[in-house]
């Protein structure tokens, strides 16, 4: 039974909901460590780039000590200069270079993991999709992809060049002036800690304002949307009201916000600029004492300066990698859900040819949803090869149940379904559904062509078997009609075709299947005479030869079963022919009244 992970049950709100450690961030190095070369590549750069940053203030110190000095020769001048544009140059090239590697890794790695996510979601059974829902699925592949695609492809980079260069700006700053840099390290968690504290605000205060912005877009969309009902009910005034609250919300967000910003920006300046001036301050004494060089204190500020921003930018990207790991942690989930529904370690193979002959021995079934409520109910039926049956029953009676458990998406809790004499469990599923085709109540059809759309469970189809199958399901005329043919477009789940049509393309895709058991939901969907007669004429070729097993919801269908099984509460409640069972005057005969046409009850 599919378990619903914990952070699958997220609402909107927990979506990026970072965790609680580190720890599931392994799930991504695992993944990186398969390009050992982009890897490498990328540190070698980050190294490259983080020591020409703090090789810049080093030639800061000789430029002002040898360039700047009064009488200082023209050689000395140009080789300081070059020396800086060498740097520079350096700097350029590996910084290219690591933004490179690190954003190929980024998008590499969010590849793979939508690639393999996507490859287990495919062998999951429906009871994970009722747990959770294809909406919460998707933004995960999206919204948490994009997470690990900014913690591979800059936070990490920024962490490691950041510590890079806070830890040797802080070894070359010992190096240059030790007195100076230890009163510079006790200061800069003194400039530090109150701009990310007010960073943080101002984050969660800009959170809300674009909240409040949300709100009032989904206030004016909802009174747009219901003006007659406003304005005949006279409550433009209250809306008017209303409206103006929710606004006002905004802006008192908003206020919040600029207020938060503009004591951040005081506050940042005052720091910053104030510590320079202290730090030139001290230098100035030195200098003047001889203690200390003009080019040390410029290399000094620099590197200050660079150090700090380090270790600022550290402050940020700790929370980064947490909202990291929480989307990886998410999306292992996915990526590790086991099959509900897999193949046994030793399968057994189905007898070949195949017979099609199917059979439910006293079958149980519960949904996993609805564990108190039986589906089907000490259900047995034995469907004979070639043999029609139709299954007919109130809304909720467990027809569909009974093509769910066939195809083994779910296993019963008691009973047992063979196939061809062997029981479904025993047997790999894949081998199940080979022999099984499937003409849903709603077509459907793929965003792709005609073509791909027909063949879809039978790849190998040639252009002739393909037409010949739409022949029989009397598809052939409007697809000849199709401007390119079979290259045709048909548009989101087949929008460009017609119900009847769709219909008779889902009958020609399973007639290609040449799968010697059938699964057919008749549509309920009323479509024209015309079109009904078409398509009834390609189901009946389609069932023609084949073991079929029908939900049906016309006469006609009915009519020419060999057996019309009829279900109510999970259980068979009468069984016989349409003539028998109309005379019996029993359920269905009053379903057959209710459900098929006028014909139906003039036939009793
Ligand atoms: N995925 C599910 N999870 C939980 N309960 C389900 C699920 N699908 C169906 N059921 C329940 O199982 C029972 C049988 O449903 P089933 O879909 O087989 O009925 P049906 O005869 O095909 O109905 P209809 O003609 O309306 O399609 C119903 O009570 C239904 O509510």
């Amino acid at each position: 039974m599919a378990r619903r992970p914990t952070s699958t049950s997220a609402a909107p709100a927990d979506e990026d909901k970072p965790a609680r450690s580190l720890g599931p961030l392994a799930m991504i190095w695992r993944l990186g460590a398969n390009y050992p070369r982009q890897v490498t590549l990328a540190l070698l750069a980050l190294l490259t780039t983080s020591s020409a940053t703090i090789a810049i203030p080093m030639r800061f110190k000789a430029i002002v000590d040898q360039a700047f000095g009064t009488g200082a020769r023209v050689d000395d001048i140009a080789h300081a200069f070059e020396g800086l544009l060498a740097i520079v140059l350096v700097l350029g090239a590996a910084t290219a270079v690591r933004f490179y590697c690190v954003s190929w890794l980024g998008e590499r790695v969010v590849a793979d993991l939508r690639e393999k996510v996507q490859a287990n979601l495919l062998r999951l059974p429906p009871s994970f999709f009722e747990a959770n829902s294809p909406k919460e699925i998707s933004s995960r592949m999206t919204s948490d992809t994009s997470l690990i695609e900014v913690v591979v492809g800059t936070t990490v980079s920024i962490a490691l060049r950041n510590a890079i260069t806070g830890i040797g700006g802080t070894i070359y700053l010992f190096f240059l002036a030790p007195r100076l840099t230890l009163e510079l390290l006790v200061v800069i968690p003194l400039v530090i800690v109150p701009i990310a504290t007010f960073g943080r605000r101002l984050k969660s205060a800009s959170r809300t304002s674009q909240d409040r912005i949300a709100d009032v877009g989904a206030k004016v969309a909802e009174v747009l949307g219901a003006m007659r009902v406003v304005q005949s009910f006279n409550q433009e005034a209250r809306e008017a009201g209303r409206f103006a609250e929710v606004v006002e919300q905004t802006f008192a967000a908003a206020r919040r916000r600029i207020a938060i910003r503009a004591v951040m920006t005081a506050t940042v300046m005052v720091l910053v600029f104030g510590s320079i001036t202290l730090l030139l301050w001290q230098g100035a004494l030195g200098v003047a004492r001889g203690t200390i060089s003009g080019g040390t204190i410029a290399a000094f500020v620099v590197t200050a300066g660079l150090v700090a921003g380090a270790f600022g930018a550290l402050t940020e990207v700790y929370g980064e990698l947490l909202r990291g790991a929480g989307a990886a942690s998410r999306l292992n989930e996915l990526l590790n859900e086991k099959p509900a529904i897999a193949p046994p370690a030793r399968p057994m193979a189905l007898p070949a040819p195949p017979r099609g002959r199917i059979a439910f021995e006293k079958v149980t079934f519960r949904y996993p949803a609805r564990p108190d409520l039986p589906a089907i109910m000490d259900f047995s039926l034995s469907v004979e090869p070639g043999e029609t049956v139709a299954i007919v029953g109130p809304s909720g009676a467990g027809k569909s149940t009974v093509f769910q458990l066939a195809q083994r998406f779910y296993d019963p809790q008691a009973g047992t379904i063979k196939l061809d004499g062997v029981p479904l469990a025993s047997a790999d599923p894949a081998e199940i559904r080979n022999r099984m085709a499937l003409v849903p109540q709603e077509a459907v059809l793929f965003a792709a062509n005609a073509r791909d759309n027909l063949r879809y469970g039978n790849w190998e189809a040639s252009d002739e078997a393909i037409w010949e199958a739409a022949r029989a399901a009397n598809a052939e005329a409007f697809l000849r009609e199709l401007p390119e043919g079979l290259d045709t477009f048909l548009g989101e789940n087949g929008s460009r075709l017609s119900g009847g049509q769709r219909q008779r393309v889902a009958i020609a895709r399973a007639l290609l299947r040449q799968a010697p058991i059938l699964l057919l939901d008749e549509a309920t969907s009323a479509l024209d005479a015309e079109s009904e007669r078409l398509v009834q004429d390609a189901l009946d070729r389609l069932m023609a030869s084949r073991t079929t097993l029908v939900i049906a919801h016309r006469l006609a269908t009915v009519r020419q079963a060999d057996r019309i099984v009829v279900m109510d509460g999970g259980r068979i409640v009468e069984d016989g022919t349409h003539e028998a069972l109309s005379r019996a005057g029993g359920l269905y005969a009053r379903l057959a009244a209710l459900q098929f046409d006028d014909r139906a009850v003039a036939a009793q």
